[in-house]
């Protein structure tokens, strides 16, 4: 995978003219979900950059990262002259950059394309390292490819408008990056004023964060060994991601991934000795900003088998990444369907249901 351009902008009007120089072009395609269409169109076409550009916009979040809309998505460059030389542009959250990014991917077999992220969870994780792809069967990003974009722009500017669920949302992944990387980044994390966000202080939160995903992904682009370190919390994360949308009460990804981060820190600690005040501390944060993702035992099979299709997974057995201490990650733990649902009962016992 050739190496990505990620781009913390001083001017997103001068990264993007650059960023569109470096991918020669015969057709541009901006693809925005409603409301970045609403939010964060606008000021990116008073730079006149696209004034070419043919607009797609598709519904917003994850209950429309679907085939449907990715049909929509084809069917929209189809029909409006798209080639394999055009060049898209995925702006907004993580859902337009996976999706727009696996349009891109497979369009043709394959286009240049460009992210602007605009949620802290894209900035942060989904528009980097080449994941990209749609929920499928009930389940979380069940297809897709790696296909890196070839420019990644962030402009931290466009976080004044995202709502208090949105910004914690895109915390939890940032909370994760913490925990993989080293005590201070975690420190920092625990202790930055998420009620009076300081957008200064923000902006350099992000680049540290970008930078821990991006050492990770340089290293393993294709999740063949310690990229694996990047999906702490999403074993149990995704289960309960996908639950909620079957059930019809969707959850933001960040909180699936908080939830399951208490979880998966429980096993740590179990397994291979993850510190009990680290824990402890992690935890009361999570608890303090994220609620509570609410289930009783009849629901530990349901939950079990949305496990057994993690894409860590292999052989028949539950694939998780475990912590021994912060930034000391052990990959490829295993662990069986008694320990697991004794992990549940932590969850729901600590988290008070
Ligand atoms: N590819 C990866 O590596 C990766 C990593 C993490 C998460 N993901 C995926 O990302 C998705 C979640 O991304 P998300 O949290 O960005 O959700 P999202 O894209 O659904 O955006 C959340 C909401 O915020 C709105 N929004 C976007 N920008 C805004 C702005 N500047 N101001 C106000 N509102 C704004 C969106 O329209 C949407 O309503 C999930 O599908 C998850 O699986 C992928
Ligand atoms: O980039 C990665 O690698 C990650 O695992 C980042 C995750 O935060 C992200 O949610 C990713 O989409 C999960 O991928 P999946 O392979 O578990 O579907
Ligand atoms: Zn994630």
């Amino acid at each position: 995978m050739s190496k990505q351009e990620v781009i913390l902008c001083e001017s997103l009007e001068t990264s993007l003219g650059r960023a569109i120089e470096l991918c020669p072009h015969d057709k541009l395609f901006v693809l925005t979900d409603e409301h970045t269409q609403r939010l964060c169109l606008p000021s990116l076409k008073a730079s006149g950059l696209l004034k070419d550009a043919v607009e797609i916009c598709i519904g917003a979040e994850d209950v429309h990262k679907t085939m449907e809309t990715l049909a929509s998505v084809w069917m929209a460059l189809s029909t409006q002259g798209a080639t394999r030389h055009s060049l898209l542009i995925n702006l907004g959250g993580g859902m337009v950059t996976d999706l727009g990014g696996f349009a891109a991917a497979t369009f043709k077999r394959g286009i240049s394309y460009i992210n602007i992220p605009t949620t802290l969870l894209a900035m942060v994780d989904a528009s980097v390292g080449g994941k990209t792809g749609i929920n499928f069967n009930g389940l979380k990003n069940e297809i897709g490819a790696f296909a890196p974009a070839n420019s990644v722009l962030i402009e931290t500017e466009f976080l004044r408008t995202l709502d208090a669920y949105n910004f914690f949302s895109g915390y939890a992944e940032m909370l994760k990056h913490g925990l993989i990387s080293n005590t201070a980044h975690w420190v920092e994390l625990l202790n930055f004023n998420t009620s009076n966000i300081d957008y200064t202080a923000l902006k350099q939160l992000v680049g540290q964060s970008v930078q821990v995903k991006e050492n990770i992904v340089e290293q393993d682009p294709f999740e063949h060994g310690i990229r694996k370190a990047l999906n702490l919390g999403h074993t149990v994360g995704h289960a309960f991601e996908s639950m909620a949308l079957a059930e019809e009460r969707p959850v933001l990804h960040g909180y699936a991934v908080a939830w399951g981060i208490v979880c998966e820190l429980y096993l740590s600690h179990l397994k291979v000795d993850f510190p009990k005040e680290k824990m402890r501390q992690t935890i009361q944060f999570i608890k303090d900003n994220y609620g509570v993702f609410t289930f009783d035992c009849k629901k530990y099979d349901q939950l079990y088998a949305f496990m057994t299709h993690d894409k860590k997974n292999t052989s028949g057995t539950i694939n998780f990444t475990l912590l021994k201490d912060i930034g000391d990650i052990c990959i490829n733990q295993t662990a069986d369907k008694d320990t697991i649902f004794e992990m549940l009962d932590f969850y729901r016992e600590c988290m008070g249901i």
